[in-house]
């Protein structure tokens, strides 16, 4: 705790705040503790003696710490891992045919969620100034937020500044008959799951079902996917989804596309609890085809949690989109507000459903909440969500990955954009054979003619990911492409995928 906090709140042993504490009002307070949440709360008040409180329903971290983005990368990294062997000479003999060692699996995912105990995010938050209160959070009026914890108690809390809401997402289930009585897994189940069922309907073909189908294949289920759209992975380039789904389908797995489930049957169905096989075999129905599986994983998308967060109650009852999502301007301020003072960072404004870009956002508003309280201009670069606007980065651990930035070709042109695509195939550059001599993958870039610049990329291949940075400094910067000719590559690395595609447009004049 810092001078700064504990004058805010009395500390319990753990070093959360405590009700009955003297002084119930910091400058800041926000409302759910994810990362963007905390960034948030670091940002407004870093650097200066304003005060700061997280109010946190569940753990702090949020759903990307113990649910969602680690819990999901530590399960699927030992697959990379070992197929990577696999196809290693000189290391293939020592491996064999052999498969995951599915305990050492689950236990490093278990260490990675920090065995779901918050303490070392508690203790960075008081380490930032920031105080925690534990509870649900909702608004009770301007600058005003009451919080209900766990015993029913109710303590009311004031901003002298902002209130952030960052209450993220949960899991969609959709109304397909039987399916919610079926007590399907959910992103939390699969993340935490501590058995392997034998065979799983993932149903959803988006960016949780497929790399969940990954991981589960990997431990040794026995998959069928089935989606609604026509393609896996329907907001990338056409090319990637394809790719993912013939390795898929190499594997084992089953994939059904442009195919609604209709009906979902389970005799059984019991509360095990999280990770744990909810009940006996399930029947799931679509189109003209139905599977019986050990279990079902619903992947479908996400529900904004701005149901019960108090909107009426500073006039905000139809401020949200028809999804229910919470729209904001770009200093993250909340449309339709009065005044300056409530903001929405992460998940809940639906710009982008990313922790890096939740973070970004929350690096915004923080600058933001600190300038106005400063009195200070939003001049500058600092004070506005520019990257929101086409310039999204993303990367799917699938196998192969895929690693996009900004627009797709389709967008672009929907969008109006004078386009241009070159593609290349990335097992034709030295770096990636040297990763592998099987190497797959394909990339692409997307120009705009008039001005010459990248407005889209996208990278799909094994151990893609770490080339996506390259991508999105030239998207946002507008780099000219003939400035980027000059961005020379190193010899021998996957980068000269680069100086393929530039050449496939070398045009000096
Ligand atoms: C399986 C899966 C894998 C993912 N992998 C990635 C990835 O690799 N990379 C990536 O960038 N993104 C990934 N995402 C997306 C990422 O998890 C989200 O974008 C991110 O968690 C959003 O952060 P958030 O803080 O807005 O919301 P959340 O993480 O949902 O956090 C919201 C927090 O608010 C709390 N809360 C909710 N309501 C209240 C209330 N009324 N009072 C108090 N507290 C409340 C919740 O308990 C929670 O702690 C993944 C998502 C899933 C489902
Ligand atoms: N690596 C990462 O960056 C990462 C990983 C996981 C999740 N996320 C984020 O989390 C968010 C949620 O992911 P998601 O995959 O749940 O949602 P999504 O919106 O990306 O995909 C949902 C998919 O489910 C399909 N679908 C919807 N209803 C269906 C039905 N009734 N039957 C069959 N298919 C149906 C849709 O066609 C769609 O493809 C995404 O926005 C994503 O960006 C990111």
């Amino acid at each position: 705790m810092t001078a700064a906090s504990a004058s805010a709140s009395a500390p319990a042993p753990d070093g959360t705040a405590q009700s009955g504490a003297p002084a119930d009002t910091w400058d800041v307070v926000v409302v759910g503790g994810g990362p963007p949440g905390e960034n948030a709360a670091q940002y407004a008040i870093q650097g200066s003696d304003r005060t700061a409180v997280i109010v946190e329903a569940e753990l702090v971290g949020g759903e990307c710490s113990y649910w969602a983005c680690m819990p999901s990368k530590a399960l699927l990294r030992p697959w990379n891992v070992l197929d990577d062997a696999r196809h290693m000479p000189g290391v293939k003999s020592l491996v064999g045919d052999r498969g995951l060692d599915v305990a050492a699996v689950l236990e490093r995912r278990d260490t990675i969620v920090n065995h779901h105990d918050d303490g070392s995010q508690v203790q960075w938050a008081n380490g930032a100034g920031i105080d925690v209160v534990r509870g649900r959070g909702r608004l009770a009026g301007e600058r005003t937020v009451e919080v209900t914890a766990a015993d029913g108690s109710v303590r009311t809390l004031h901003a002298r500044h902002a209130v952030v809401l960052a209450t993220g997402t949960t899991a969609a289930v959709p109304p397909v008959p039987g399916l919610r009585e079926a007590l399907p897994w959910t992103s939390r189940d699969v993340t935490n799951q501590h058995e392997v069922p034998a065979r799983v309907a993932v149903v959803g073909g988006g960016v949780v079902a497929c790399e969940a189908t990954t991981w589960l294949q990997a431990l040794g289920s026995q998959v069928t996917l089935i989606g609604n759209a026509p393609g896996l992975l329907p907001r990338n380039e056409p090319f990637a989804g394809d790719l993912v789904r013939q390795r898929m389908e190499e594997l084992g797995v089953t994939v059904h596309l442009s195919a609604s489930v209709d009906r979902v049957e389970r005799a059984d169905a019991r509360d095990t609890g999280e990770g744990h096989v909810h009940g006996g075999p399930v029947t799931v129905h679509f189109g003209d085809g139905s599977v019986t599986v050990d279990e079902i994983l619903v992947a479908t998308g996400r529900v904004p949690a701005s149901r019960d967060i108090g909107l009426d109650t500073v006039g905000l009852t139809d401020a949200t989109d028809r999804r229910g999502y919470l729209p904001v301007d770009d200093h993250l301020t909340v449309t339709g507000a009065q005044g300056d003072w409530l903001y929405v960072v992460g998940d809940l404004n639906g710009r982008a459903l990313l922790t890096h870009m939740g973070k970004y956002q929350a690096r915004i508003a923080g600058a933001v909440i600190a300038a106005r309280a400063e009195g200070r201009s939003l001049d500058g670069p600092w004070y506005r969500d520019t990257a929101d606007h086409d310039q999204v980065p993303q990367v799917t651990f699938t196998d192969p990955e895929v690693a996009s930035v900004g627009l797709s070709e389709q967008d672009a042109r929907d969008k109006g954009v004078d386009v241009e695509a070159v593609e290349y195939d990335l097992a034709s550059v030295a770096g990636t054979y040297l990763l592998r001599e099987d190497y797959r993958g394909r990339a692409k870039l997307v120009i705009d003619r008039a001005a010459d610049v990248l407005v889209g990329a996208t990278f799909v291949g094994p151990d893609v990911a770490e080339l996506l940075h390259s991508a999105t400094v030239a998207v946002v910067g507008r780099v000219p492409l003939p400035t980027l000719w000059h961005a020379v590559p190193s010899y021998p690395t996957a980068s000269e995928i680069w100086l393929r595609l530039l050449e496939s447009r070398y045009s000096p004049s």
